[in-house]
């Protein structure tokens, strides 16, 4: 079973783009991405999807028995990475028209529980922001600054965060919503709501064998955690035309999105050239280290932009995407 798998995803041109005369550079195969009309070697992945696949092809394709092993007990983690406006929440949140990974994701779980026979399940959910490196507690406004511990059996855990019982998709899709109005949003010149913080939802699923609730027992509980992420997009100042609060914010973004690159990079590494993971850089990487590094389940799509006007920062993100694809080389 491969702990970490990496697919790609390219959005449609945008009418931005298209206006301003630029063209799709790109050729997406079933597990390529290379530059069309180039002799340079494709990048490779688990799978890569054009502008024609839908969120919901990827979802059944390749994070659906990732939620299955995260009903049976395995922590499992899906996030998106790429450039700001590269399709990070369309994949992840959805929109109207077309529902994202998370809803996706929480369906499947209830669809699962309400199957099982021999099981009593519990779900609780957590969402929670990390805005200018600092930890803010989604679900409930005033919760914020909040501290990263490790503990000796929970692991990496965010100290004092709001965990709310949920019994059915729409409960766990209202308590988004409540989520979402707190959450950091900015216009920058090339996507109208950007996302300035990164976000994660955590779905605690515990289960206990029917027969052993009915008896009181207190043994046989099995705990996961299903960490569903959004990061805020990586991005150049020139191209955002960020400045003041906005450009800090970029700032505090591309920093912790370059401590995650580093992470990945180290990672990527075999034996002594590995060296020590500099997981406590930024609040994301410490958050995701059990993901990353731990034992679970972890799913990256890297979302990209097919235009010509912005092949090095898609380049950028393909190169992320090998790198974090070569972690799983490794059975640790
Ligand atoms: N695969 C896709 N198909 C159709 N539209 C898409 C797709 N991906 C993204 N879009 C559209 O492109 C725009 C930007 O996407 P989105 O907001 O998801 O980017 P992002 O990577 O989350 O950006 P940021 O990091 O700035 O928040 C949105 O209007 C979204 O609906």
């Amino acid at each position: 079973m491969d702990k970490i798998k990496v697919v790609v995803r390219m959005r449609p041109m945008n009418e931005r783009e298209t206006l301003a005369g630029q063209s799709s550079a790109w050729s997406v195969s079933q597990t390529t991405v290379s530059l069309a009309g180039s002799d340079k070697p494709a990048f490779a992945f688990d799978a890569a999807f054009s502008h024609l696949e839908t969120t919901r092809n990827i979802f059944d394709s390749q994070a659906k028995d990732l939620i299955d092993d995260c009903c049976e007990g395995i922590n499992a983690t899906v996030f998106a990475y790429g450039q700001t406006s590269s399709g990070k929440t369309f994949t992840m949140s959805g929109d109207k028209n077309a529902p994202g990974i998370i809803s996706l994701a929480i369906n499947h779980i209830f669809a699962r529980i309400a199957k099982s026979t021999d099981l009593t399940y519990t779900v609780k959910v957590s969402y929670l922001e990390i805005y200018n490196e600092v930890v803010n507690d989604l679900l409930s406004p005033g919760n914020i600054n909040l501290k990263i511990h490790e503990h000796m059996t929970r692991g990496v855990h965010v100290g004092g965060l709001t965990e709310t019982l949920a019994n059915s998709p729409d409960h766990v899709a209202a308590l988004i919503s409540k989520g979402e109005a707190n959450r950091h949003f900015g216009a920058t010149n090339m996507n109208e709501r950007s996302s300035r913080s990164h976000t994660i939802l955590r779905i605690l699923i515990q289960s206990q064998r029917k027969e052993s609730v009915a008896a009181g027992k207190q043994s046989g509980i099995r705990v996961s955690c299903l960490n569903l992420v959004d990061l805020a997009g990586s991005e150049r100042a020139a191209h955002t035309g960020a400045e003041g609060k906005r450009l800090k914010e970029g700032g505090s973004i591309n920093k912790s999105l370059l401590a995650l690159t580093n992470v990945i990079e180290k990672l990527s590494k075999e034996g002594s050239d590995r060296g020590h993971i500099p997981f406590r850089n930024s609040k994301i990487t410490r958050i995701l280290q059990p993901s990353l590094g731990g034992n679970a389940r972890t799913l990256i799509i890297c979302t990209v932009t097919p235009s010509t006007g912005f092949i090095d920062e898609t380049i950028s993100t393909l190169k992320f995407a090998s790198r974090a694809k070569s972690i799983l080389s490794r059975a640790d």
